[in-house]
């Protein structure tokens, strides 16, 4: 239920998730960072090459590097990491490793299992006759010196890592990542132990926060906060993170006092309930000092669903990282959905197409545990064989 004042009404569910993305349109700063600190951060400009890769002529084989055609006389041996190597005359072999720099004049690697050695004299015995260039990594086929390798925006994982050494970094340009500080609300949480009559166990505090550190942010605290409206609005006051994710309080209880911190805290809202079951409502507010507030439902598939909506795409966006890559699938079943709003349904992959879970009510996380995706199920439900959107389950 939406509180009693005048807000952005209900939202669809694709315009909710555009505002977040537009909320987000301003990328943190850049800031250079060794290759070993810069792990899910955002690539603040284009990775370019500092150097042809490979950046010599290379072995790609054992065997012998070879001049011309054989049989051919064997004179010495190049090994990985020599840096000097002599130039090879017409009809001379020398062994050569994996890795290592071809001699000047070579013209081919003859494999060590197609090569037999005869007193002095290399023969080929291969499966197939020796061709030029055949085993060589020639310099620059990967890419050019300035080459532009990855855009701005890419996500830096250990790929990029490892990209960006290969090619000469010792430092990357990338956004600063947005601080998150994660508010968990309710007197009815227990942070350890097992549920007892009135009290549930916290599920969100466990699972936000790598999900959250997952798609680019820094997550600085995770902090439980009684139902308390002082507790709340103060909290909301004097936080220094870029964006504030809180769990619970969203709807119209009793102690349900987020909307009221928000407006005590001189906050804007930018969605304030959005036609999705569940988590419909979720809301997304901009605090003062441009920083902003997502406030996920209590209920734990109701929170996974505000995430997907609201938290993740301002995050992308706050990161410098572009909008999610679109990903769909066939039903392979019919997918029920709501009669009016979209529905997010935990989904597993099979060969005719995705398939819903069982246990999937909002308080539940048990069908969301095995899930693969949430299906993006349009208003009156999705037939069999219909291609329906997927987003990402944590
Ligand atoms: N009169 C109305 N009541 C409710 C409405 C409504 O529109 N009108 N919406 C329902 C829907 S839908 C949802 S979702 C919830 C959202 O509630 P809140 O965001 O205010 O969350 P709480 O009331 O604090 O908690 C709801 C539920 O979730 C459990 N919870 C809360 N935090 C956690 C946590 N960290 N880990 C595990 N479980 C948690 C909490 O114990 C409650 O059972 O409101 C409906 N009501
Ligand atoms: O948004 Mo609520 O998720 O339907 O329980």
């Amino acid at each position: 239920m939406a509180a009693p004042h005048a807000g952005p009404g209900v939202l669809g569910w694709p315009q909710a998730r555009e505002a977040a993305r537009r909320a987000g349109l301003r990328p943190l700063p850049a800031l250079g960072l060794p290759l070993a600190e810069a792990l899910g951060h955002t690539l603040a400009e284009p990775l370019t090459a500092l150097t042809d890769l490979p950046a010599f002529d290379t072995s790609a084989m054992d065997g012998w590097a070879v001049a011309g055609p054989g049989p051919w006389r064997v004179a010495g041996r190049v090994l990985a990491g020599r840096t000097e190597v002599a130039p090879l005359d017409d009809g001379a072999a020398v062994e050569i490793a994996t890795g290592a720099q071809l001699p000047p004049g070579a013209t081919a690697v003859l494999r060590r299992e197609h090569g037999r050695v005869d007193g002095t004299l290399l023969h080929a015995c291969g499966p197939t006759p020796l061709t030029t260039g055949q085993d060589v990594r020639p310099r620059g086929q990967e890419c050019r010196r300035g080459e532009e390798l990855l855009p701005a925006g890419v996500p830096v994982g250990p790929a990029v890592l490892g990209l960006a050494a290969a090619c000469g970094h010792d430092r990357l340009s990338v956004h600063r990542r947005p601080v998150v500080q994660l508010l968990v609300l309710g007197d009815e949480l227990l942070a350890s132990g097992v549920p007892r009559p009135g009290l549930v166990r916290d599920a969100l505090g466990p699972l936000l926060p790598p999900w959250l550190r997952a798609a680019g942010a820094e997550v600085a605290e995770v902090r439980g906060v009684r139902d308390d409206f002082g507790l709340l609005r103060d909290a909301l006051r004097h936080s220094g993170a870029d964006v504030v994710v809180t769990t619970g309080g969203t709807a119209a209880g009793p102690v349900d006092f987020l909307h009221r911190a928000l407006a005590e805290a001189g906050a804007r809202l930018l969605v304030d309930g959005v036609a999705v079951r569940p988590g419909h409502p979720m809301l997304l507010a901009e605090l003062p000092g441009g920083r902003h507030l997502v406030g996920l439902p209590g209920n734990p598939l109701a929170a996974v669903a505000g995430m997907v909506t609201l938290a993740l795409p301002l995050l992308r966006a706050r990161s410098g990282r572009g909008a999610e890559s679109p990903a769909a699938a066939p039903a392979a079943v019919a997918l029920p959905g709501h009669p009016a709003d979209t529905r997010l349904l935990p989904v597993r992959r099979g060969a005719e197409g995705v398939r819903p879970l069982a246990f999937d009510g909002p308080a539940m996380l048990r069908g969301l545990a095995r899930a693969e995706a949430l299906a993006v199920v349009p208003p009156g439900g999705a037939a069999a064989g219909e291609t329906v959107e997927l987003v990402e389950a944590p």
